[in-house]
């Protein structure tokens, strides 16, 4: 206990020196006093067994991730934004997160982030801050790019929280380059057993100009277990950097070909997400907004004439220079859905001079999460 004390006290003091807030600590520190810190008894964070299922109550997970990170800064507050409280629904809304979580090979052997101190990006520590911010607004339905800790961390620890996930891996990962990888990266969709059922799943491989990619998209038809309506879900990351417009608009064709026939024909309300690493300028992007699926952009809702995207979704200074861009997306079917809430960015000032990653925050990309509710609820409320 005396042992554990004194590291906490040498925390405060690094702390302090790198300038940074103490909520943290003290919340470490009352928890030392209290009881047996969770900070000593890793029990969810380090016996991530697959054969382990009892269930986990996110309040304790969220706990040992803050022991974890108990001498960083604190998290920054994210508001959501009401959107549409005019029409009252029966049901509870559904929340759905997209986040390009950053790969922890390409974090640190391929980006060249520039600022972000290498300490940030230690994966036994990121990941509590990637757990946290799951935890913090806790969805329904969870997207996810760049993903290669499924094995060894989500799947095990979000199956315990009562979610189903599906895991589809890129064909040749640019993780498997970096020594000691952990694996391919990919996509991840998750779901909340307690609120959906699954009906169908499809992982696809992209083409463009008919021949396969190496980006992936994860499909998937679900449904509601309180309105029995269903809901189709999918969760992409399209081919990066500039010079691959036109592929990127291919793989978007691609995507929209195979969700017409997941959604029959737009007859399933549709949701998706994805880093498509593209500007709103992109054919792509156009591609999406005028499709005849009818889908919008969720976060275009944020801002005052309701008509353009946040002015970044992905922040960060690589050796090459710095990179303020708008790539990723939470499209919707416009007539059946609903955007009730929207949780607002974070600002400049929050992520700071250096940019992402950072202390603060796991990734390059920032987590988009919206509350979605049915137009027409088959008890008609609204
Ligand atoms: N062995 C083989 O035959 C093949 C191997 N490969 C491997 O895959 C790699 C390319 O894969 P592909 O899927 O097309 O990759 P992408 O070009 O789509 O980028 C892969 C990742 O790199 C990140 N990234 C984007 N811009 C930069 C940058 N300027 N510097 C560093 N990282 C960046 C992206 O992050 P974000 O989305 O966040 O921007 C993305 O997650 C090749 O470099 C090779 O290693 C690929 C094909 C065949
Ligand atoms: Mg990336």
């Amino acid at each position: 206990m005396l042992n554990h004390l004194w590291q906490v006290f040498k925390d405060y003091y690094k702390a302090c020196s790198m300038g940074n807030g103490t909520s943290r600590l003290y919340s470490a520190l009352a928890k030392t006093l209290n009881s047996s810190a969770a900070s000593q008894h890793r029990e969810y964070l380090e016996s991530p067994d697959p054969e382990h299922l009892e269930p986990i109550d996110p309040k304790e997970l969220l706990e040992e991730c803050r022991a974890v990170l108990h001498s960083r800064p604190p998290r920054f507050q994210r508001d959501f934004v009401d959107l549409k409280t005019d029409c009252p629904s029966s049901h509870p809304p559904i929340r759905v997160m997209q986040w390009n979580i950053l790969a922890q090979a390409l974090g640190e052997g391929k980006d060249n982030f520039a600022q972000c101190p290498v300490e940030a990006l230690k994966w036994e520590e990121r990941k509590c801050l990637i757990l946290e911010e799951i935890l913090a607004y806790q969805p329904d339905i969870l997207c996810l790019q760049e993903v290669d800790h499924y094995f060894d961390t989500f799947q095990p620890l979000l199956s315990r929280l009562g979610y189903r996930g599906t895991f589809f891996p890129k064909p040749w990962s640019p993780c498997l380059d970096v020594e000691h990888n952990n694996g391919p990266d990919g996509c991840a969709l998750f779901f909340l057993q307690n609120r959906f059922k699954l009906v169908h799943s499809t992982n696809i491989r992209l083409t463009a100009m008919a021949l396969k990619t190496n980006q992936v998209a994860i499909v998937q038809t679900l449904e509601c277990k309180e309105s029995s309506q269903q809901l189709c879900v999918a969760v992409t990351h399209l081919k990066a950097r500039s010079g691959w417009e036109q592929f990127r608009s291919a793989q978007g064709c691609d995507l929209l070909r195979n969700l017409q026939n997941l959604t029959q024909g737009a007859k399933i309300p549709l949701i998706v997400c994805g880093d498509f690493n593209a500007e709103p300028t992109e054919d792509v992007y156009k591609n999406f907004a005028s499709s005849s699926l009818n889908l919008s952009s969720a976060y275009k809702l944020l801002s005052p004439d309701g008509q353009s995207e946040p002015p970044y979704t992905s922040w960060k200074i690589r050796t090459s220079g710095e990179y303020r861009h708008t790539l990723d997306y939470i499209w919707y079917s416009k007539h059946s859905l609903s955007v009730r809430a929207a949780l607002d960015l974070l600002t400049e000032e929050q992520i700071g001079a250096s940019r992402l990653p950072s202390f603060n925050y796991p990734s390059d990309h920032l987590s988009l999460v919206c509350d979605f509710s049915f137009n027409n609820e088959p008890d008609g409320l609204s």
